[in-house]
């Protein structure tokens, strides 16, 4: 497979370059050069499929011209160690739980993935490899947990200080080893735009070999496609048309189930949800795209103004707005009606949800009554609910389950470097 720039369609790479280079030369994205279907065959016996048998499958069409079936496997398995279940909230309303990894967040699926790839191919070339990542909360901590002790790989997460969760934060900072957290005073926009500078900057280019751990690197993105199949092959049998609800923020997630979608997934309706942060859905509602300064909310991993991957969306559609409102409806919440949809699954279901997982439970909701229509609706539960404990407490008004993983961070000590929104420091911290 090839993958093509979407500022210049003629700038290609294969897999591997378009990995590890992440951004092509002229700061667009890579995609797919072409998006094959997935034999009719699969989709029909899907549901008799583990996770790691789909996601080989739907891994092989994509790849399978660059690594070998049986190494593609051996990267599934490596990376998949937890499931993705979908459990059902209201008679025709399910959760898909993305949060079984190790940073109990659904980055764990595109960070153990793009780490084993990424180790798949360093074990044949053996270059020295720096990953830099900017998060809002979630990727850093998945990131930071998929390179751990990695050999012959150092990662630099940048986080916007004051902005992420107590364990979020502890998550980023406390590894220690080849895992240095930047606490950047300004917001994730600000972080992303550092990331994305370093790779414009021919020294840096030069002097190391940089790759992104964010989800504009493609090797991030395949893999959040998986999860689509695996949820569609739980709720096949009910034979009802299926929606799914995304909470975003980068829009990775939600191009992924389009990808998902392209590749023959059938997928009646996808609703992207967000807080206040509502480009993409007043895009979708005017046709007028306005990235803004980003604004602080309760669900603060999808506090992003600028996202990455809207060009990636516009480009799953042939740049074809009328294409994309059919198929994707966007819908954005308060904080207030996030904290009301917690505290209503809540007292009726005693299902415990995260603020960014409530979002997308509004966008369901909201889609539902405005379409009218008779469908199984799939919300993503992106982050365990514990990772934001004081928010989740406060609003339920009542304690709730932390798992061990996330309570022994809890007496960690945190270690992060400050810096300033300016290029210039970032660089000079990089060149040492
Ligand atoms: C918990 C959580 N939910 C939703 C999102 C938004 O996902 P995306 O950036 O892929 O739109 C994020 C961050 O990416 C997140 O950490
Ligand atoms: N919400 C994300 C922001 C970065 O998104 P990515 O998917 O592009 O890596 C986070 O939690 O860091």
């Amino acid at each position: 497979m090839l993958f093509y720039s979407t500022r210049t369609s003629s700038l290609k790479a294969n897999l591997e370059e378009a990995v590890f280079r992440s951004l092509p030369s002229d700061n667009g994205l890579y995609m797919p050069e072409f998006i094959p279907t997935l034999p009719q065959e699969f989709l029909e016996t899907i549901e008799n499929r583990t996770f790691n048998e789909i996601a080989t499958e739907v891994a092989f069409a994509l790849l399978g011209d660059d690594i070998p079936r049986l190494d593609l496997e051996n990267i599934v398995s490596g990376a998949f160690t937890f499931e993705a279940p979908v459990a059902q909230i209201t008679p025709d309303n399910f959760v898909l739980e993305l949060f079984h990894g190790p940073s109990m967040a659904f980055k764990d699926f595109g960070a153990r993935f793009m780490a084993a790839l990424m180790s798949y191919f360093l074990t044949r070339s053996n270059k020295e490899l720096k990953i830099l990542v900017a998060t809002s909360g979630d990727t850093g901590g998945a990131v930071a947990q998929g390179f751990y002790k990695v050999p012959g790989i150092s990662v630099t997460i940048l986080y916007p200080s004051g902005k992420v969760s107590e364990i979020q934060e502890k998550q980023l900072t406390t590894l220690g080893h080849n895992i240095t957290a930047l606490e950047v005073a300004g917001s994730f926009d600000d972080c992303q735009w550092l990331v994305k500078e370093a790779f414009l900057d021919s020294e840096l280019t030069e002097r190391f070999n940089l790759a992104s751990a964010n989800s504009i690197n493609i090797a991030r993105l395949i893999p959040q496609s998986f999860y689509y199949f695996a949820a569609y092959a739980q709720v096949k049998k009910m034979g009802k048309p299926v929606v799914f609800s995304v909470p975003s923020g980068n829009f990775g997630n939600l191009s992924a189930g389009i990808l998902a979608y392209k590749m023959g997934l059938p997928v009646h309706h996808f609703i992207a949800s967000t807080n206040a942060n509502n480009v993409v859905p007043r895009y979708l509602t005017s046709n007028s795209y306005t990235p803004l300064p980003s604004i602080e909310t309760i669900s603060n991993a999808m506090d992003v103004g600028n996202p990455s991957n809207f060009v990636r969306l516009t480009k799953l559609f042939d740049e074809d707005w009328e294409k994309i409102r059919e198929k994707v409806s966007g819908y954005y919440f308060t904080d207030d009606e996030t904290q009301e949809s917690m505290r209503q699954i809540f007292s009726e279901t005693n299902y415990v949800m995260c603020p960014h997982t409530a979002v997308a439970y509004n966008g369901l909701q909201k889609y539902r009554k405005d379409s009218g229509e008779d469908f199984i609706g799939i919300f993503l539960a992106t982050a365990h609910p514990a990772k934001f404990l004081d928010l989740v407490e406060k609003t339920l008004d009542s304690s709730i389950y932390i798992p061990e993983r996330l309570e022994n961070l809890l007496s960690l000590e945190k270690i992060s470097i400050p810096i300033n929104v300016d290029f210039d420091a970032f660089k000079a911290y990089l060149l040492g």
